[in-house]
């Protein structure tokens, strides 16, 4: 058995993958995350071979992960991802290819090994992300803007009358504020996602991940798969 850990920039997630395939465990909150925490989440399962690791927030954060597996199983062989310019028959299209997110790269390599190609991704966690693969395993580049959190942070901390509010709920034309907010911002990161995989090719598959995957793709008008494991699926590549 190995383990997987893919920390983003709001949550770490953990899966574990077997001959049965992956197990997800539950997610971490990174501003709630410790060496304790972590060690009494692990301290239940049986030791892994493997370890593998991407990381995109805090350096800290991969530290702990490595710490607390070196305690839990002390000699674990520990893996962690890097974005390179080519592996497992995806080619990076960055310029600096170590540049790319390695959540993102992870997914490329995922993308080509489980799915026919060509596809769009879109990772829909802190940042929504969509990467192009075409039929070859070209990476054709991708798109970065605000996750539907960060979105309506951005509005409560740049203007006056606007207050962050968690729990709102509305699709289409809102009649109050929480609910204008969270309804424009669904909008967008439908709308980002709709204007870009319309201009693929006819055959190309829409893949969605991450943790707002399931609520944006309630909103777009055209079909989409989603992967939760996209990101563990890359980094089981690795240990494999
Ligand atoms: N149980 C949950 N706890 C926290 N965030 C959640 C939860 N379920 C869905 N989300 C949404 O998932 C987003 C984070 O997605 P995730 O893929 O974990 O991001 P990242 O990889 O950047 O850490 C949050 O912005 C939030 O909107
Ligand atoms: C774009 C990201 C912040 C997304 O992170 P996430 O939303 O998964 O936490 C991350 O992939 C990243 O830090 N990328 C480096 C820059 C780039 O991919 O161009
Ligand atoms: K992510």
């Amino acid at each position: 058995m190995n383990l997987l850990v893919d920390i983003g920039n709001s949550r770490l997630k953990w899966a574990t993958s077997g001959p049965g395939g992956l197990a997800a465990g539950s997610a971490l909150a990174n501003s709630t995350l410790t060496e304790e925490s972590l060690a009494d989440v692990w301290g239940g399962i049986p030791p892994p071979e493997r370890l593998a690791i991407s990381c995109v927030s805090a350096r800290r954060l991969a530290g702990i992960t490595r710490s607390v597996a070196g305690r839990l199983w002390p000699g674990i062989t520990i893996i962690e991802a890097k974005s390179e310019a080519e592996a497992f028959g995806v080619r990076n299209a960055y310029l600096q290819p170590e540049k790319l997110g390695v959540d993102r790269w992870l997914a490329l390599l995922a993308a080509r090994r489980h799915y026919a190609l060509p596809v769009c991704i879109v990772d829909c966690g802190t940042a929504i992300t969509v990467d192009l693969i075409d039929e070859r395993g070209q990476h054709l580049g991708g798109m970065i803007c605000p996750g539907l959190e960060l979105m309506k942070k951005s509005l409560s901390a740049g203007t006056e009358a606007l207050v962050y509010e968690a729990s709102a709920f509305a699709v289409g034309p809102a009649n109050h504020t929480g609910a204008a907010i969270y309804s424009g911002v669904l909008s967008a990161a439908a709308g980002l996602i709709e204007h870009v995989f319309s201009a693929q090719p006819e055959h190309c598959q829409l893949l969605l991940t991450g943790g707002d995957a399931r609520l944006i793709a309630g909103q777009l008008g055209c079909a989409c798969r989603i992967d939760a494991d996209l990101v563990f699926r890359g980094l089981s590549l690795l240990v494999e």
